[in-house]
């Protein structure tokens, strides 16, 4: 909830945000108070070169104006990227794992008998359950698809000391799994089926809000798999609309990766028949997954939005992943999921180029070298791999640099 401090919920101040929208695109009211406890931006004494940098790189908050994407590669001088992914556990998942392991902590302290807290995973919410059940001295048990997920994101829960059981199936075949088993014993399950978990990862959205000083932006888009985080988002913008603190909340926009894309598919056909498919392989490995347990709740949330779906092939989040990587931010290929489904939705004109909009960032980029190093090196099967950056190998002599800086210097200008 807003609090009366002049930070956001990481603790940080705002000074970062106040000082890109001096400089940036203008907004009606920004920086007005509109209710007693928004915290006001701070004022920075920087120049105006720096304020971009401090802006862009400082990272005091956790909205950053993407300013460089936005004007050279879609036009836009409004677009924001909400980097949920820098926290505890790098990803949006801390959010709603805190409250649920807060209040499984209760129900064993209320003698409830709870013998730990379970999930199905493609990597983040394994590593958010595993991290704050430890803090709790909770069990916590984890079913992870094998050879699915990162290595950064594996290596989590195993530090965490949860019971890992890496699985020969897919996430689908882990969910099923995981609600056959705390059907029959009392483990917690702890997937965004819960609604402890939405209630925790709603706060993200009223934070967007907050954090525009309770301006709704335009639009909001938010990568999707098992469809929990949308509807977070959903739930924490209605909220604030029922409680009068905005008159009205923000399209929401559900980038799926075309590999894994069943609400996409569902949403094309004009809502006839929601066929759960098979996920095939996708870099986006966190929202691999063909049969979303929170469908239901994210076709409310889209019609009740004024909403859309839209997809992303694999060459496409690639490249808007190293696009957006080119500009200075390391974001990871469900974020680049959601920054190509915009690129889409700006070319067809449905967003426009001065409408403010968000793009969710659900995870920190660094649980995912392994795709950059791939896009990077050029060597994925039949993509394209059009803004590669590979490492230049050179003899370890004075002319032989200077031939690569000199042809490297042409390029660039
Ligand atoms: N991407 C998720 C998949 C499970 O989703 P959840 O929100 O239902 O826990 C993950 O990180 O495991």
């Amino acid at each position: 909830m807003p609090s009366n401090s002049s930070t956001d919920t990481t603790g940080r101040p705002f000074s970062t945000l106040a000082s890109a929208r001096q400089d940036g695109p203008t907004a009606p009211g920004f920086g007005r108070r509109k209710n007693g406890f928004c915290p006001k931006p701070i004022a920075t004494t920087s120049s105006a070169l720096s304020r971009d940098i401090v802006s862009a790189f400082e990272g005091n908050s956790n909205l950053f104006w993407a300013k460089r994407f936005g004007k050279k590669f879609i036009g836009m001088n409004d677009l924001w990227v909400k980097h949920c992914g820098v926290s505890h556990t790098g990803s949006l998942k801390d959010l709603g794992m805190t409250v649920l392991v807060s209040q499984v902590n209760r129900l064993r302290k209320m003698n409830i008998p709870l013998v730990g807290v379970g999930c199905a995973s493609t990597g983040d919410t394994s590593a958010a359950l595993s991290a704050y059940c430890a803090a709790a001295n909770i069990p916590s048990i984890v079913f992870l698809p094998a050879n699915k997920i990162s290595m950064a994101q594996l290596v989590q829960p195993i530090a965490n000391g949860a019971f890992v059981l890496s699985i020969n199936t897919d996430f689908d075949g882990c969910m099923k799994l995981i609600r056959q088993i705390t059907i029959e014993f009392p483990i917690y399950l702890a997937n965004s089926l819960n609604s402890l978990r939405l209630e925790g990862q709603k706060t993200a959205a009223i934070e967007i809000l907050q954090q525009f000083d309770w301006e709704v932006p335009d639009w909001v888009i938010v990568p999707g798999g098992n469809l929990g985080n949308i509807y977070a988002f959903y739930k924490g913008f209605k909220m604030c609309q029922e409680l009068g603190l905005v008159a009205r909340i923000p399209r929401l926009v559900c980038a799926q990766a075309h590999n894994a894309n069943p609400l996409f598919q569902y949403y094309k056909l004009g809502w006839r028949e929601f066929k759960a498919a098979k996920a095939n392989t996708t870099y986006a490995s966190a929202i691999q997954i063909g049969d979303p347990v929170s469908i239901d709740r994210a076709v409310f949330e889209v019609k009740n939005s004024d909403g859309i779906a839209e997809e992303a092939t694999e060459d496409e989040l690639m490249d808007a992943m190293a696009l957006a990587d080119s500009t200075g931010m390391f974001i990871c290929p469900h974020t680049g999921v959601a920054l190509s489904a915009l690129m889409k939705l700006r070319r067809s004109g449905i967003i426009g180029a001065a409408e403010r909009t968000v793009v969710v960032s659900t995870a920190y980029g660094l649980k995912f070298t392994q795709a950059k190093i791939d896009y990077h090196s050029g060597e994925i099967k039949e993509m394209a791999c059009r803004y590669l950056n590979p490492p230049v190998t050179v003899k370890a002599n004075f002319g032989s640099e200077m031939d690569e800086l000199k042809k490297f210097l042409s390029r660039s200008r």
